[in-house]
């Protein structure tokens, strides 16, 4: 049987770290809304039949737009941490989604995706049972730390930076999810709740590009990778 592929964007958050009057998600890069940018590319993938997006409850304006921008666009409402808004997003899918079918999950504040990661990220995941993730060699040296005392450093070699998306089994990921979020554990990718679970996530190397807009300085960052 065919699998099939689905997203989910949270994009449910407020950008506190951002500090700006909007979340950061609606902040304009190059004359379009970040969340605009970072669907267009997600919706560039061919394989990708379906994207919920998870929003805040109290966002008046977006889910008209988005349902009215693409047919494969759907909106759902996020929850207080992203963890939650993730999981809001595929229970949304419950009625399409089969156990077997690929779910990717894709930060609303990466907009400078670019889609050829993504077929990488499918091309080198197919088959495998789990999934896995974009991610980054570390380029820095990397110091532990306690108060400003460095008591050591740490084999880089062994370290990754994880990127999204984060592409995993829907059944897997879907309950990899609820029952570590009701246990408490921190959870700040799908790959830690899959990791959690017992499972070991592949990665998958993806470009430099792929930044998440946290602060004020990573927008000029971002319009540079978006005219590349
Ligand atoms: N309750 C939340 C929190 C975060 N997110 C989403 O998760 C992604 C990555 O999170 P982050 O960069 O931490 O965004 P914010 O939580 O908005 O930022 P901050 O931590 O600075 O408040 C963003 O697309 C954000 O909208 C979400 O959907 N629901
Ligand atoms: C999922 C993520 O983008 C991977 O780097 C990241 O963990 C989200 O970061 P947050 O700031 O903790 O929400």
């Amino acid at each position: 049987m065919k699998v099939r592929c689905f997203a989910v964007v949270p994009a449910a958050g407020s950008g506190k770290r951002m500090g700006a009057a909007v979340p950061k998600q609606y902040l304009e890069l190059l004359g379009r809304p970040v969340l605009q940018h970072t669907l267009e590319r997600l919706l560039a993938v061919a394989a990708v039949e379906r994207v919920v997006v998870a929003l805040a409850a109290d966002d008046p304006r977006w889910p008209a737009l988005l349902a009215a921008s693409d047919p494969r666009v759907m909106t759902t409402i996020g929850g207080a941490e992203r963890g939650d808004s993730v999981l809001a997003g595929l229970r949304a899918l419950a009625a399409e989604a089969g156990p077997d079918d690929w779910v990717m999950v894709h930060d609303a504040a990466r907009p400078c995706l670019r889609p050829d990661d993504v077929e990488k990220l499918l091309a080198e995941l197919k088959g495998d049972p789990v999934g896995g993730i974009l991610a980054l060699p570390s380029v820095d040296t990397l110091k532990e730390v306690e108060g400003r005392d460095i008591v050591a450093t740490v084999d880089r070699s062994r370290i990754w930076r994880a990127l999204t998306p984060q592409l995993f089994r829907y059944r897997l990921l879907t309950e990899a999810l609820e029952r570590a979020l009701a246990a408490g554990a921190t959870i700040t990718d799908e790959a830690s709740a899959v990791e959690w679970a017992g499972r070991r996530p592949k990665i998958v190397e993806g470009h430099p590009g792929n930044i998440k807009i946290t602060r004020p300085e990573d927008l000029p960052l971002a319009e540079f990778y978006l005219r590349q």
